[in-house]
């Protein structure tokens, strides 16, 4: 008779959701026991999940040079680029590689520390709400979990973050926090400037980047890739976020006739997008473009996404300057807390969030 293997958890569901969220296994832990089969708790329905028919291999988000960025022509690409497709990648954008490089190592130091450590920065453990280890978006929201483990870090000051932030990766999150400030008020200036805001002023600044968050985002290997999602579909509440990814690709972008179009990996290269705040408050002109990460049955990926955001006090509407020439508000005025609080409360439904602010 064959041996009977020990698992250390059973398939009931209250008993994932125990190991992977309350525990703080999270979705690497899961993977790393060698189930056979993905459990039931995170299989999306078929409409959530990706079908290769509607990819389009030979379509592509803009890839901008910001070598010259004092260059009218890139100005151009970079607003043409926001108003399209809400999302680009950018190269030779001054932030250094080994910024980049050193937050990545970082990103797996903390995910391979042993799950005792990590659970220090559950929600119910954590030194701080502004710490947040945690696995899927809001699992007691979503019907299906997402593939994917977390570390959600809400910048408030340098000495905070020195306090309370994981020993193994505060320094290098704050390098690349800091390193990539240049390039993030660069591209905040050629936007408004596309707006006809010709001076980001303190009010301005407060507005469009008042607040930061940066997620380390784990997403291991996966039984049955094909029946779940890494991340569900959604845009971002951001005003603009800077995405970096490792190499391994799997980033989908909402196209044209209910298509989908990979954002390939290219070493050294930033992702940006326009999120929800900033469409808000172009009035519409830059658009917040619906994505999704698909679960991958063979690597491990990572990405770094940092948020760059309105502070949470401030509220934000279509900016004067857009409605100078009579243009019609599509967006009424919120309290960014309440935005994001209304974002976070519910399961990742696509383009929903941004109806809160819709007149
Ligand atoms: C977000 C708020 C408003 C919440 O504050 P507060 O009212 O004190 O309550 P809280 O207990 O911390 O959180 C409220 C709920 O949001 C959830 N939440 C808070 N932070 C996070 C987080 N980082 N990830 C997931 N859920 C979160 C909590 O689970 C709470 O749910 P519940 O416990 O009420 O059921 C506050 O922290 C704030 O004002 N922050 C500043 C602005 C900000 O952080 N903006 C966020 C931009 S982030 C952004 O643009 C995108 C984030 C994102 C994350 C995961 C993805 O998978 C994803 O795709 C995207
Ligand atoms: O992992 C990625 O490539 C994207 C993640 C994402 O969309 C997010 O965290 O908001
Ligand atoms: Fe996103």
């Amino acid at each position: 008779m064959a041996p009977t293997i020990a698992t250390p958890i059973s398939t009931d569901s209250a008993d994932i959701a125990n190991f992977v969220i309350s525990k703080g296994n999270g979705v690497k832990g899961l993977s790393e026991m060698g189930l056979e089969c993905l459990p039931q708790r995170f299989i999306q329905p078929l409409e959530e999940r990706i079908s290769f028919s509607n990819i389009m291999p030979q379509e592509s988000i803009p890839i901008i040079d910001m070598s010259n960025w004092n260059d009218p022509k890139v100005a151009e690409s970079i607003c043409d680029a926001a108003e399209t497709w809400g999302f680009f990648q950018i190269i030779n954008h001054g932030v250094p590689i080994d910024a980049l490089e050193n937050v990545k190592d970082a990103t797996h130091l903390f995910f391979g520390l042993p799950a005792e450590d990590k659970k220090k920065f559950l929600k119910e453990n954590s030194p701080s709400n502004n710490v947040r280890f945690g696995t899927s978006f809001t699992p007691q929201a979503e019907k299906a979990l997402e593939w994917k483990d977390y570390l959600s870090l809400f910048y408030v000051s340098e000495d905070e973050a020195s306090a309370l932030w994981p020993p193994v990766c505060k320094d290098q999150v704050l390098e690349y926090m800091k390193s990539s400030e240049v390039v993030i008020k660069r591209l905040l200036e050629v936007l408004m400037k596309g707006l006809n805001v010709n001076e980001i002023d303190e009010t301005k600044e407060s507005l469009l980047m008042g607040s930061k968050r940066i997620n380390l985002n784990y997403y291991p290997i996966c039984p049955n890739p094909e029946l779940t999602v890494g991340v569900g579909r959604h845009s971002d509440v951001s005003t603009l976020t800077i995405l970096l990814q490792d190499e391994i690709g799997g980033l989908y972008v909402r196209g044209k006739n209910d298509s989908w179009i990979h954002v390939p990996p290219i070493s050294g290269s930033l992702v940006i997008n326009v999120g929800d705040a900033l469409q808000i408050m172009s009035n519409g002109r830059y658009k917040s473009i619906e994505h999704r990460v698909l679960a991958n049955g063979s690597q491990n990926r990572i990405s770094v996404p940092i948020f760059v955001n309105p502070k949470p006090c401030e509220i934000i509407g279509p900016f004067p300057e857009v409605l100078a020439g009579g243009e019609k508000a599509a967006y009424r005025q919120v309290l960014y807390s309440d935005y994001v609080k209304h974002f976070f409360r519910k399961a990742h439904d696509g383009k929903n969030t941004v109806e809160f602010a819709k007149i």
